[in-house]
């Protein structure tokens, strides 16, 4: 009997239906329930999908519906893989040191057919990411990288603000997600490439730029990294500009040299390998799928609780009179913002109530003893990053936005952060694949914060901020108004 006559006599035949279906919940139950060890609360898996039906893309909404149950671990199933989602801290605290035991993040290597393995963040062989982690962060922390950084955020805000001029004044209404996604492509094309991409220029004169075909690649590149969380197929869209592109800029500069007789810092070591023009490729396309949609959600989300909470914008204008002075205009520098303690703080509190990236994977290599079981190699942990920056055990008050939880005594704040809260505050991910460039996303976003509200007013038309999530948090559709302040610093 063909598969297809059993599926046309079980569509026409009742009993033969259920017997079908009974005896699929059963080997759903033997299938989760006696073939894997130690079993944890989580829905229940079917034969090819797992729980795919039933979790979707987002395993954080059936852990919402499903708190009580699901307890501080639970599993999930993608097809046969089983992943185990961690969401204490008392568990995750294990999975968030650096252990090159847990290096791994996908249980996959789909992308060594993409090339995207020549870069950092879709890596899969130690020594190769190693090497080239230690260049990426030795350019990204570099204080000369941070002070650049600091006067790129100023110099594209003035052209903004330029375009800006002539409707400011009755106020200007747009999509604010829109334009940062716009603003944060310009930033880090320039201060990665030192190509401009013109991507605000286009969003503030209603596409009524000239399009060039250098502006219309840019375009293509800025929807192209969008795409990429929304799809994991974006490799067709790197754009030829930056494939092709002769690069002479800070990071460019520090990939090309390194390891060569020009590289100040080289170890002079013979048997390093220089970098290959494929690693500098993927790695210059790597920081700035990174650095693009995080950090223009980040300020969507900023921007929103400022909004929602009118002490903490007082409170940050002061810190803004204190340390800038009353020119709403002045340029200022890296060493000046890092005497905003109250507006770190504050991008400090967006990222805890919001984590940007939820979650992270970790593919252990070796047997793992976590909760009380022994975890054999190669088993998947994601680690629940928005909800261990949410426990209520350990965050006071965690559903109410409040920057004083970072800031020390010392800076008027509440108090010191807990060893449990300094563990659990996660939103760079944590062990040794986490964010490496935390501080440059830092620096912009006070950097920003401080040129929009030393000037201006920020009026949101929704009540409540729209978002979804798949891989990264997305904000869509944010209407503000953007007026100039009417009373002065
Ligand atoms: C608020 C903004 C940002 C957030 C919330 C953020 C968050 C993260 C997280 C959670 C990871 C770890 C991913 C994982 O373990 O799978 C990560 C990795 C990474 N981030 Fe960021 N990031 C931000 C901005 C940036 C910026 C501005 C850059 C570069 C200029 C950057 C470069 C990177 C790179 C290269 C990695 C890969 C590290 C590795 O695999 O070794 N990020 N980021």
């Amino acid at each position: 009997m063909s598969l297809l006559s059993v599926l046309s006599a079980c569509l026409t035949d009742w009993p033969s239906l259920i017997l079908v279906l009974l005896i699929i919940y059963i080997s759903n139950f033997y299938y989760k329930y006696f073939t894997r060890p130690n079993p944890l609360p989580g829905p229940m898996p079917i034969p090819i999908l797992g729980t795919i039906h039933i979790i979707g893309m987002n395993p954080l909404t059936w852990y919402n519906k499903n708190k009580g149950k699901a307890g501080a671990i639970w599993e999930f199933y993608i097809g046969s893989e089983r992943h185990i989602v961690v969401n204490h801290v008392k568990h995750a605290e294990k999975l968030c040191k650096p252990n090159k035991s847990l290096f791994k993040k996908l249980p996959f290597t789909t992308f060594e057919r993409t090339g995207l393995h020549n870069g950092v963040i879709f890596c899969t062989d130690y020594d190769a990411w190693h090497r080239r982690r230690k260049l990426i962060i030795r350019a990204l922390m570099a204080t000369k990288f941070l002070r650049g950084i600091v006067l790129c955020v100023q110099n594209q805000f003035k052209a903004s603000e330029e375009r800006w001029s002539s409707k400011i004044k009755d106020g200007i209404e747009f999509d604010f997600r829109e334009w940062i996604r716009f603003f944060a492509t310009d930033l880090h094309t320039l201060q990665t490439t030192k190509q401009h991409s013109y991507c605000a220029a286009l969003f503030d004169t209603n596409k009524k730029l000239v399009q060039t075909e250098e502006i219309k690649k840019s375009l293509k590149f800025t929807n192209g990294i969008h795409k990429h969380f929304l799809s994991l197929g974006f490799f067709v869209l790197v754009p030829q500009f930056v494939m092709d592109y002769v690069p002479d800029a800070d990071l460019l500069d520090h990939l090309l040299i390194a390891h060569t007789l020009k590289d100040p810092d080289s170890e002079n070591d013979d048997n390093v390998t220089p970098i290959t023009a494929k690693e500098v490729t993927v790695i210059t396309w790597d920081v700035l799928l990174a650095s693009t949609d995080t950090t223009g959600n980040s300020l969507s989300f900023l921007i929103y609780y400022i909004a929602k909470n009118p002490n903490v914008l007082a409170k940050i204008r002061k810190e803004i009179n204190e340390v800038f002075g009353s020119d709403p205009n002045v340029e200022f520098t890296l060493e000046k913002l890092d005497n905003c303690h109250y507006i770190e703080a504050t991008v400090k509190e967006t990222l805890r109530i919001t984590t940007l990236v939820p979650y992270t994977m970790k593919v252990s290599d070796g047997v793992l003893n976590i909760a009380g079981y022994n975890w054999p190699s190669g088993t998947t942990f994601w680690i629940d990053h928005q909800t261990l920056c949410n426990d209520p055990d350990y965050w006071e008050d965690n559903e109410t936005f409040n920057p004083d939880r970072f800031l020390s005594k010392h800076h008027g704040g509440s108090s010191e952060l807990s060893e449990f809260q300094k563990i659990s505050y996660t939103p760079f991910g944590c062990g040794l694949r986490s964010c490496a460039g935390k501080l440059a996303a830092m620096n912009v976003l006070k950097s920003l914060v401080v040129l929009f509200y030393r000037k201006y007013n920020i009026e949101l038309k929704d009540e409540k901020i729209k978002y979804y999530y798949n891989l990264l948090t997305q904000v869509y559709d944010m209407k503000v108004k953007i007026s100039l302040r009417d009373d002065s610093l």
